[in-house]
């Protein structure tokens, strides 16, 4: 019998506590029955309160994991996140370019707690010059979109953000949810969707990002259709706010996409 399980890699950063980067992407393909393999490309050192260090790995210790992984694992989607260093970006640009794989580009500028993780300037042009033909959808927040778009604060709407990621060569955008415009704009180069949805005033958004991009690349790999599979990200992703770890650190507590609380095993008395 074929096995069902779906692997899927991410290739983003170590993020200390376990809420987001590397660490939430893992959870989010768990939670959809995906197999996770991991390219690191830094670490941070980070809590719910903010990124106290960040360290980037050189592009050979990067370059070797990928292909260890790609060379063994029968890899369907690839999801990338923090990639700090425009020389890292660009090599990845040419690393990923012969994959036949659906590949999501959510390029994480700015947490949630309101650190920057990358220099925006530096990585602007790398990301849409390199990782932007390649994606099957880029997913950033209201604001890494004006900052990829080089639009100042609110200038754009939603709609007209999603259509300048288009326009910088994506072939489709999400722009995700904020508490002043609930559920993600969508384009694809034809067809605008709002995908609408609840906003959660929950303050449990550490990792709802990763999370978000992770679960619409396992969902992608599995074949379903992109609108569809953004739809559904939006959901589990919101869900996972929802049902955040509240009681998890003093700053954004961490999204919960696994439903913890229920797989709690209790000692049993002999
Ligand atoms: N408070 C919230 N309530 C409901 N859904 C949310 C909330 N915050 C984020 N989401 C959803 O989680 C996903 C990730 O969004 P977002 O947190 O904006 O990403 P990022 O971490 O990149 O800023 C999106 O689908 C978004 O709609
Ligand atoms: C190492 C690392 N990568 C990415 C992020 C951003 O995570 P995101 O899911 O966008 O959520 P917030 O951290 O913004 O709440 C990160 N923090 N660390």
């Amino acid at each position: 019998m074929p096995d069902p399980t779906i692997a899927c890699l991410t290739i983003g950063s170590s993020d200390s506590s376990g809420g987001a980067g590397v660490q939430g992407d893992i959870k989010a393909f768990a939670s959809i029955g995906c197999f996770a393999a991991t390219v690191v490309v830094g670490v941070t050192a980070q809590n719910t309160t903010g990124v106290r260090a960040r360290y980037g790995l050189p592009v050979d210790l990067v370059r070797a994991q990928l292909s260890a992984v790609l060379d063994d694992l029968p890899i369907r989607g690839i999801k990338v996140g923090t990639a700090w260093s425009p020389e890292l970006v660009t090599w990845l640009g040419s690393a990923l370019a012969d994959l036949s794989v659906p590949i999501v580009v959510d390029p994480v500028l700015v947490t949630a707690a309101g650190a920057y993780l990358s220099d925006v300037e530096q990585i602007r042009s790398a990301l849409v010059e390199s990782l932007f033909p390649l994606a099957t959808v880029v997913t950033p927040n209201r604001q890494e979109a004006e900052l990829l778009v080089g639009a100042p604060p609110h200038a754009l709407d939603r709609r007209e953000l999603a259509a300048a990621l288009v326009d910088l060569g994506a072939p489709a955008a999400v722009v995700t949810a904020d508490a002043r415009d609930s559920g993600d704009w969508f384009f694809d180069g034809t067809t605008h969707e709002l995908l609408a949805g609840a906003y959660h005033d929950t303050n449990c958004e550490h990792g709802a990002g990763c999370a978000h991009s992770a679960l619409a690349t396992g969902l992608l790999a599995g074949g379903m259709p992109l609108p569809e599979a953004m739809r559904q990200a939006r959901q589990l992703a919101s869900d996972g706010v929802r049902d955040g770890l509240g009681h998890l650190g003093s700053g954004v507590h961490p999204v919960d996409v696994l439903g913890l609380p229920r797989l709690v095993r209790t000692p049993t008395r002999s």
